[in-house]
């Protein structure tokens, strides 16, 4: 293995093992620190974890045991991944696990990098914009569990590392890798560890990733990860698929504006299910029923808890946010492993807190990657008989839960 991957959750880290699949690298996902060592043909191993949302002490320990076995199977690189729209608090956990990565591997110049413009994530002066609006705008300081009410990632950052936090600017950035690396390196020698370091397009993250060639630790979005293939002699090449027929699912318990729009699209032509948090909670619905319901529809059916603010804000404030968050994930998780065990094939599910509950409750070890759906999100293959797709909350285009559908059932590419 070359390159060693932590992602902080399931679909960001099939957003990252997209692009480096696509990129070259043979590539696969783990659930988890494996217990046994990666077959050798593998290049780049991302290990999952659900380490976002999680106490700062576990992220790290988990983090941690998560570097050690990427170290035993031989890689030379570290990425660690997390959301490009940097989704965290002010306790972290982003800075504390980048300051224990960093720590371990005695690195010196820790690129920071959210951006990720495919999905119109891009970094300036430090700013992280979403399309053409401030983070902070966009609709994500209203996340049920890591509300970014601030688009300043430097000042985001700051509170969350024992370091002082750097900057590398986007004039710097277009100067090509040659300069970047110098401006890291003048950066690390004013005193800065975690280097936030601005992109706007696709060509600023090649120079990035050039500039990288050889540094222990990287962190990001996937976007960044977009250059580090070639420094391995790699190069971009279709992913080979073989979809899965049979019956389909789709759950949804991502609240983002982009799911709340794809679900009301999916409903005009497929059904629907809602299933309210309070039902859950107090135990009037049961994960059976929603199983059955799954089982029974035509077509490609949803069920989904995914609900605006205004709603998500008032189920937290009678039960609590994390109450409320794991008991449907729970219940989620639950309901795809009865639907699985009763003969379906492909799982379509949306946001990642969900998507990992769901992916341990099937107790799926490793993913192949398949071919890429939406900017992000590849199609993946769990088992001989059970194929998958992880959609990041605000990924995906209006028609994303059909289209996954279609290319995760698709035969032979
Ligand atoms: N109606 C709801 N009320 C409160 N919390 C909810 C509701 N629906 C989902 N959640 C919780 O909100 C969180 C959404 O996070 P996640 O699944 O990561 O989605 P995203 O990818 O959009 O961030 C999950 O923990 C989920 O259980
Ligand atoms: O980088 C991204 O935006 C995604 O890969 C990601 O991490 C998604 O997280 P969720 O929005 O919680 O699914």
């Amino acid at each position: 293995m070359l390159l060693g991957c932590i992602g902080d959750d399931f679909t960001g880290s099939s957003d990252l093992a997209n692009t480096l699949a696509k990129q070259g690298m043979r590539t696969v996902q783990y659930t988890g620190v494996p217990n046994a060592a990666a077959v050798p043909e593998v290049q780049a191993g991302v290990v999952a974890l659900k380490s976002r949302s999680i106490a700062v002490a576990e992220a790290v320990a988990q983090s941690r045991a998560a570097l050690d076995w990427l170290l035993d199977q031989g890689c030379e690189q570290i990425f660690f991944k997390y959301c490009s729209t940097f989704d965290s608090t002010a306790e972290g956990n982003i800075g504390p696990v980048a300051d224990a990565l960093a720590e371990a591997l005695t690195a010196h110049k820790v690129i920071v990098c959210p951006a990720f413009p495919g999905a119109g994530r891009s970094l300036y002066q430090g700013h992280l914009f979403v399309n053409d609006v401030l983070l902070n705008e966009s609709g994500l300081q209203d996340h049920p569990l890591t509300p970014m009410t601030d688009p300043d990632i430097r000042r985001w950052l700051a509170p969350q590392s024992a370091h002082t936090v750097g900057h590398v600017p986007a004039a710097d950035v277009f100067g090509g890798a040659a300069r970047i690396a110098d401006r890291l390196e003048e950066q690390n020698q004013a005193g800065h560890r975690l280097i936030v370091v601005d992109a706007i397009r696709d060509a600023d993250l090649l120079e990035i990733g050039k500039a990288a060639k050889g540094l222990p630790l990287i962190t990001g979005g996937s976007g960044v990860a977009l250059g580090l293939p070639a420094n391995f002699g790699c190069v971009p090449a279709p992913v080979p698929w073989t979809g899965q027929p049979g019956k389909a699912i789709a759950l949804s318990g991502s609240c983002s504006k982009a799911t709340r729009a794809q679900i009301v699209r999916h409903a005009q032509t497929n059904p629907t299910k809602e299933i309210t948090a309070a039902d859950v909670i107090d135990a009037r619905l049961l994960p059976a029923e929603v199983a059955i319901w799954l089982l029974e529809a035509e077509g490609l059916p949803l069920a989904y808890s995914s609900a605006d603010p205004a709603a998500v804000a008032k189920v937290q404030a009678q039960f609590g946010r994390q109450a409320a968050s794991e008991a449907l994930e729970h219940f989620f998780a639950e309901v795809a492993r009865l639907c699985v065990e009763r003969g379906v094939t492909r799982v379509i599910t949306a946001g990642g807190e969900t998507s990992g509950a769901i992916v341990e409750g099937l107790d799926l070890d490793a993913l192949e990657i398949g071919p890429e759906i939406d900017p992000g999100v590849p199609a993946l293959r769990a088992r001989p008989d059970l194929v998958v797709a992880l959609k990041s909350g605000n990924f995906g285009a209006e028609d994303f839960f059909t289209k996954a559908d279609h290319i995760l059932a698709r035969p032979h590419v």
